[in-house]
């Protein structure tokens, strides 16, 4: 049974109003992982790092001190932020989420309240203008991910355990809360903000703070979107509360993973964050292990969509600004995609069908329009379609040649199979479904 909460989340079930309902329609995102670590690029006088390159700082091979000073290094002569919105808009994509300051500390934006940002680096001007500026041009809303953790920040600690660490966290919070208010301030277009490092105790048993945070922003900035990994309860729950509601908007637990089944989402809205390589959001030079292609991102987009999600695909531009050439070959091949089957991907839900195995159903919002997203052909050339009792197939074709009717034969009430005319699917391809309301039988044999 529910337990008092003062500090749980506030709302149970999905956020109604039309900034969310834009949000759970955005289909595929971007996500922006650039900053001092993009130097290096997980390596370090020729060795390399092994670990995420965003989290090279944490290597014992460097001393902080030194990690910290690539803060007068960083002049990223080829940065240009209308190219990585063009990329963006070229791949599909509909929102995207920029670091601000990653854990290192180091902030993209010229905050007033630390000395280490792009201000007191080379290249001095400010980062995050420009780029909101270009995504907004480009007509994709722009979320600003920021970690709350801070290994730069004097007043940072793991977890309080003296006075002495409760003071210093005092002024930390402080600093948090200005810094999180001064980018609001200075990026009003912004819709929402992606919470990380947040994990560790010390900010956990933050609640009342966060939780006051949390309503503080909100308030400042109507309709912001907030994920699930802000903060915790009083009992330390995160992203879901000693009750088990979600905390935040949307479940944000989904990163380098994607749910299985819808039961696995609770009736919540979530968005799965991912990266190209294994494990690496900043960029890396060793163009290393299983680079995802352009199918299993494909694959990965419908899968998000068929259960109710986003899918935001990471991109670690380089030290100097300038996008890697194979995440641009891959925002183009996901883009080429998207010109043709994007209508099955915006603005499309959860389409309440049994999972068959040529692929994944979604639906359109507001209407009964239903896509499948073949990406295995079965060898009969027939896929497998079970409705709802009452519904038939009124059309079915595929997306890309709509004048070309496809057979939709009813093998029993609710089954169907749609047979194909060409089964050589060299890509992912989408048959659309208009179903009917099924005429009553007329015959009764009660
Ligand atoms: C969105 C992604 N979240 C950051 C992260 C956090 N962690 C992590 C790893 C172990 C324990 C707790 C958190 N690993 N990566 C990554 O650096 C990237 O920013």
């Amino acid at each position: 049974q529910q337990i008092e909460l003062k500090h749980g989340s506030h709302r149970i079930g999905k956020r109604t109003d039309a900034v969310m309902q834009k949000w759970r329609g955005y289909g595929l995102g971007q996500f922006i992982h650039w900053g001092l670590y993009a130097i290096p690029g997980g390596e370090w006088n020729g060795k390399q790092y092994n670990g995420a390159a965003e989290w090279i700082r944490s290597w014992n091979g460097i001393p902080k001190s030194t990690y910290d000073s690539l803060i007068y290094k960083f002049n990223p002569v080829n940065f240009n932020a209308e190219e990585w919105a063009v990329t963006a808009k070229q791949m599909g994509a509909r929102y995207v989420t920029i670091t601000t300051k990653h854990h290192d500390g180091f902030c993209l934006w010229p905050s007033k309240y630390t000395r280490y940002t792009i201000a007191n680096s080379p290249w001095k001007k400010d980062i995050m203008k420009p780029l909101v500026d270009a995504y907004d041009k480009q007509g994709i809303d722009v979320i600003l991910y920021f970690s709350v953790m801070d290994w730069n920040h004097p007043g940072w600690r793991y977890d309080i355990k003296t006075k002495e660490d409760s003071i210093a966290f005092e002024g930390f919070k402080q600093f948090t809360r200005n810094q999180l208010l001064e980018l609001l301030t200075l990026y009003p277009t912004a819709k929402g903000l992606w919470f990380d490092g947040t994990w560790d105790k010390s900010w956990i048993k933050q609640a009342a703070f966060a939780d006051e945070l949390e309503t503080e922003m909100r308030k400042f900035r109507p309709g912001l979107i907030i994920g699930s990994r802000f903060r915790a309860d009083e009992n330390g729950k995160r992203h879901f509360d000693s009750n088990g509601v979600l905390m935040g908007d949307y479940e944000q637990g989904w990163e380098r993973k994607i749910p299985n089944k819808i039961e696995d989402v609770h009736g919540n809205d979530w968005d799965c964050v991912m990266t190209v390589p294994e494990n690496q959001w900043g960029y890396n030079k060793a163009w290393k292990g299983h680079i995802k292609t352009r199918n299993e991102l494909l694959e990965m987009t419908a899968k998000c969509v068929s259960l109710g999600g986003n899918f935001v695909l990471n991109f670690g531009p380089q030290g100097d600004g300038a996008i890697r050439k194979e995440e641009k070959q891959l925002a183009a091949q996901i883009g080429d995609w998207m010109k043709t089957n994007s209508e099955a991907i915006y603005n499309c839900e959860y389409a309440g069908l049994e999972k068959q195995d040529w692929g994944y159903f979604t639906k359109k919002t507001g209407s009964d329009k239903l896509y499948m997203i073949v990406f295995n052909v079965p060898v009969s050339g027939a896929l497998k379609v079970k409705l709802p009792a009452n519904t038939s197939i009124g059309k079915s074709y595929l997306l890309a040649q709509p004048a070309q009717l496809l057979n939709a034969e009813e093998i029993s009430g609710t089954e169907y199979f749609i047979h194909l005319k060409n089964t050589a699917a060299g890509n992912p391809f989408v048959v659309v479904l208009e179903p009917t309301a099924k005429k009553a039988s007329g015959n009764t044999y009660d």
